[in-house]
């Protein structure tokens, strides 16, 4: 069995292909990669939240879907709206990395609860508004492009450090720039970072679908995504949303799902956490949304939909 892969370009999206391919060559099966350009990778001037986050980093790639010129496409889960248009499906998330933050920069004393001063680049506004409300103190500005670009610009002076997904970090080989690990507990990560899921049209051949499935996929992060996406559904929110949730596994092998909303100025945050067994992941996330909505996240969405 041969699958023809499609990914974007940048060297994270690639390296990310590639574990794919590796993860189904050990099950016997061949691939090849598609690269495919997207608007999030063409529109640099721009932030996301100004582009329109849905879809940016996805609708190429479903085209290519669609006509069946590849059999799927593989992408960041966070970077996936969490509905996708008619036709389309996620059918494997891989084993997550730890989902947290780090702070990446040259100068090995910095520290975001040290009190010291200094500007950290990010184009997200959860990171936005969660340094805002944690960390008063610290300036942010705004910086785009692949991890490699940020990094140039942290290089060229434009800000002092990054504020970036572990899982993107280390799968690049940048750990010795972390200078700080941030708690989930507080910087709590958006929806799907750390995992790889992979998109398929429905028109795709059922063993196929299944061959790729079993080698993929990892059965508890994926009841944690399930669960997360679910809450980001509820709240309709994109990745422009300054919304946050991490699932985890407790060692009773439930699933406890902690997340909710800031304000764009960090002044308002509504946290909670539910917990459930894995086969009620849906209807965790939906809880969790339920709560948060009701709590003032209904309110808060609002202005924050008027201000982006
Ligand atoms: N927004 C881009 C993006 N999409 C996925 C990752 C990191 C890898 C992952 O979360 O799996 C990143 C970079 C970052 O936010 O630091």
């Amino acid at each position: 069995m041969h699958i023809r892969i499609g990914t974007r370009s940048s060297r994270l999206a690639v390296w990310q292909a590639e574990h794919i391919q590796t993860l189904l060559q050990a099950g016997g099966l061949t691939s090849e990669l598609v690269l495919i350009d997207t608007k999030g990778d063409k529109v640099l001037d721009r932030s996301l939240s100004k582009i329109g986050s849905k879809g940016v980093f996805t609708q190429e790639l479903e085209d290519q879907l669609r006509v069946g010129s590849i059999d799927i496409a593989v992408h960041s889960a966070k970077d996936m709206p969490s509905t996708l248009p008619t036709g389309l499906a996620l059918i494997a998330f891989t084993e997550r990395e730890p989902a947290n933050d780090v702070l990446i920069s040259r100068d090995r004393t910095l520290s975001l609860t040290s009190g010291r001063e200094f500007t950290v680049g990010t184009s997200s506004t959860r990171r936005v508004a969660l340094l805002k409300h944690l960390c008063p103190h610290i300036t942010t500005v705004e910086m785009r492009g692949n991890l490699q670009t940020r990094l140039r610009k942290l290089d060229e002076g434009q800000c002092d450090a990054l504020l970036l997904a572990y899982a993107g970090v280390h799968r690049m080989g940048y750990d010795d720039l972390i200078v700080e690990h941030l708690p989930v507990r507080e910087f709590t990560p958006p929806v799907g970072q750390g995992s790889i899921a992979i998109e398929v049209a429905d028109t795709l051949a059922l063993n196929k679908l299944n061959s790729i499935r079993q080698l993929t996929n990892h059965a508890p992060t994926e009841a944690c995504l399930l669960a997360e996406r679910a809450f980001l559904a509820r709240l309709e929110g994109g990745c422009s949303i300054p919304s946050f949730a991490l699932a985890q596994w407790t060692p009773e092998q439930t699933i406890s799902l902690t997340g909710g909303l800031v304000s764009l100025d960090g002044s308002k945050i509504i946290r909670d956490t539910f917990v459930g067994a894995p086969g009620e992941a849906d209807a965790l996330g939906h809880a969790l949304a339920e709560s948060t909505l009701e709590r003032g996240g209904d309110e808060l969405l609002q202005q924050i939909r008027q201000t982006l």
